[in-house]
């Protein structure tokens, strides 16, 4: 398939809900192309592509819907995957990052012993929209002393601003989007 006929069969399999989970708010809902195998697979191949061409040791899937797609990327390209999850779910002992996003606050950890000097890591989540959860990973990545191989998400919500936000903490790591919708 050609790459904007991935980008057509993504695209049509992403369903917007209005006014969820508050008033004002699109939300882009992957569940109907988490359903469907081909677009699924198709996604995992084209995220697994950037982890290789991008030089990453290490996937990080950002809780909830980037656990979903980093981690089968991290299978499709060899890679371990390093979950960074909301406050308060990991075991052992963490370094924490709060952060606002479109709709609200929160805090997110990693465990440390997870990342170390010589890891190069993408992060992989499914939707970027102001930047504040991309950028509060990028941050944990570096506190944790790995190196940031880069960013990339299925789709990036332009009207957002989230690139402008994420260029300061991404220090010239590429910021990969399937799709851009405006
Ligand atoms: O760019 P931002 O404004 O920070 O928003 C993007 C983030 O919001 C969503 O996650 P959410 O916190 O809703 O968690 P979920 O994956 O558990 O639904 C989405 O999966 C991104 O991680
Ligand atoms: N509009 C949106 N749709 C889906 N996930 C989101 N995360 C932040 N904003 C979002």
């Amino acid at each position: 398939m050609t790459a904007t006929g991935i980008r057509e069969l993504l695209l049509s399999r992403i369903r917007d809900v209005a006014d969820h989970p508050e008033p004002g708010v699109m939300f882009k809902d992957i569940t109907p192309l988490l359903a469907d195998p081909a677009a699924f697979t198709a996604l995992t191949d084209a995220l697994a592509a950037t982890a290789e061409r991008t030089g990453a040791t290490k996937v990080v899937g950002l809780e909830a819907r980037g656990f979903i797609l980093g981690a089968p990327v991290a299978v499709r390209a060899g890679l371990g995957f390093v979950p960074v999850r909301k406050a308060g779910k990991l075991p052992g002992a963490t370094l924490g990052q709060a952060y606002d996003l479109e709709y609200g606050s929160a805090e997110i950890e990693v465990h440390a012993e997870d990342l170390t000097a010589d890891d190069r890591v993408l992060v992989v989540d499914d939707v970027l929209a102001t930047g504040g959860t991309a950028e509060a990973s990028v941050q944990l990545i570096r506190r944790a002393g790995a190196q940031v191989a880069g960013l990339a998400v299925l789709m990036e919500l332009g009207f957002l601003g989230g690139r402008a936000r994420l260029a300061p903490a991404l220090d010239g790591a590429p910021l990969e989007a399937l799709l851009t919708l405006p």
